[in-house]
């Protein structure tokens, strides 16, 4: 156990020394690291032929030079990435995010734990993210368009159906892919459906990708829970964000019969003793893009609060951080447990902090970590290239049906190995493990590359 904990420490030392602006990486890297001790002692060839070292390491960085002018003629450059981590298991595969935030050091997270999610999706795709420090706030759709050109213009000879296929993220959603789509065509003079997905229904994206990550997330939680004996019917739910991943989770969790009472932006959050009013919030949001303390001028007995954290300190049973990195942290998680939280479902990417999953597992919250939560909606990312490869679209029950069955295989999956290897709820350590398995014995079968 020593020499593969030392192997493990040695490999973040290796990061520190090469990367050390990448704190945000070196975390990520080392939550997964340290999961995967009892695997690496029971697999020594991992270490003989440097698996660490190797899956560190991405495959390919594009860093790209983004000029675009706004409505007034000014001219902007902006930053665009592509992180290319790991073709082992398919095609590179991850979302774009377009947010002033967007740095080397983030992509290079989001990719390291999007390979592993696929990995656990079960499906041919490999992981990747890119994006841009570009703000798609308040711009108009003429200078969205112009500056989805212009990232297209140089991402193009990068991607392709079967090389590396991006999708939305945070600032990426239905408009930005049509754009980005339209120049690829243009510029490759070939239709390639598949080298984009989350691409509108009428031009061959999936039924159900829009909602898949926010009901994957219900679907995994549900999994979580039904183990326990415990049902979501009536029960309280914080849900933060409002976008993409929180509508269709606050969708679901209604559908299940809990009542949701908050969701927020980047600015602050409403909280509704009555329930959430979806079908405001998606007018607000998905129709008007305003913002979210709108929804209190129609809806009189809900409260909008300035800030984010304030979220957590809302009395709930079930917690869905679905807006963004980093947003529990320790006091936050004390403030939920106190409150007496049952569950906590990752619809984020990394949401909660390293100290805050420990302070939850420390207290029997049962948690279900994003890379496994939160795949539904890559997976039905692969079922629409799928799609896309046999030029047919399926019914929004068959692909949500299978949603169903991809999310409970997941759980299923991470417990079996919680069980095996770690604490029997530590689906953490579980999730990490089944990915990284998978991922490092592909690795082998492809040799040294
Ligand atoms: N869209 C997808 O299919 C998937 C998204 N995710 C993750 O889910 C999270 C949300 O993504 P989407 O809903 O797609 O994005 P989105 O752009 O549709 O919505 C993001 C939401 O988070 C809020 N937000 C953004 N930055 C914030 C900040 N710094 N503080 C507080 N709130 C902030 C925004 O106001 C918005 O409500 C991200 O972590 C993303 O990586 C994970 C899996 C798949
Ligand atoms: O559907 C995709 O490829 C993007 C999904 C994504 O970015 C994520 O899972 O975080």
């Amino acid at each position: 156990m020593a020499d593969m904990k030392q192997y493990v420490q040695d490999t973040l030392d290796l990061i520190a020394k090469r990367d050390p602006d990448q704190p945000q990486f070196k975390n990520t890297v080392s939550k997964v690291l340290e999961s995967v001790i009892p695997v690496l002692e029971a697999h020594p060839e991992f270490k003989e032929q440097k698996i660490l070292e190797r899956i560190i390491e991405p495959e390919r960085v594009i860093t790209f030079r983004v000029p675009w002018q706004d409505d007034k003629g000014e001219v902007h450059v902006n930053r665009g990435f592509r992180v290319q981590m790991s073709s082992a298991i398919g095609p590179y595969k991850g979302g774009l995010r377009f947010h002033p935030s967007v740095n080397l050091d983030i992509l290079k997270f989001l990719a390291f734990e999007q390979v592993f999610k696929n990995a656990l999706s079960g499906l041919p795709i490999g992981g990747a993210k890119g994006g841009s420090d570009f703000d798609p706030h308040g711009k108009s759709d003429n200078e969205v368009m112009h500056f989805c050109q212009s990232f297209m213009t140089e991402l193009y000879r990068h991607i392709g159906p079967d090389v590396d296929v991006p999708a939305g993220d945070i600032g990426v959603g239905g408009r930005e892919v049509g754009y980005l789509y339209g120049q690829y065509k243009r510029i490759r003079d070939s239709y390639d459906a598949g080298v984009l997905t989350g691409k509108r229904v009428d031009y061959w994206g999936s039924l159900a990708r829009t909602e898949a990550t926010g009901y994957g997330l219900l679907y995994f939680v549900k999994n979580m829970l039904d183990a326990k004996d415990i049902s979501l019917k009536d029960k309280t739910v914080v849900v933060s964000g409002s976008g993409n991943v929180a509508t269709y989770a606050i969708e679901k969790a209604q559908a299940f019969g809990a009542k949701v009472v908050t969701c927020s932006d980047s600015n602050g959050y409403v909280y509704d003793p009555n329930g959430i009013d979806l079908a405001a919030v998606k007018e607000i949001k998905q129709v008007r893009r305003g913002r979210i303390k709108e929804y209190v001028e129609t809806h009189p007995q809900a409260e909008y609060h300035e800030g984010c954290k304030g979220v957590w300190t809302v009395k709930c049973d079930v917690a869905l951080p679905c807006a963004t990195q980093g947003e529990i942290d320790l006091e936050s998680a004390k403030a939920l447990v106190a409150n007496g939280v049952i569950a906590v479902g990752e619809g984020a990417n990394m949401p909660s902090t390293l100290d805050a999953i420990a302070y939850f597992q420390q207290n029997k919250v049962l948690f279900a970590p994003g890379k496994a939560a939160n795949a539904g909606g890559v997976s039905v990312s692969a079922l629409e290239m799928a799609q896309n490869s046999e030029r047919l679209q399926w019914t929004f029950e068959e692909v949500d049906g299978k949603l169903q069955d991809i999310m409970a295989n997941i759980y299923k999956n991470a417990k079996a190995n919680a069980e095996k290897y770690a604490d029997p709820d530590d689906l953490v350590a579980g999730a990490n493990i089944t990915a990284f398995v998978k991922v490092a014995n592909v690795m082998l079968a492809h040799g040294l590359v």
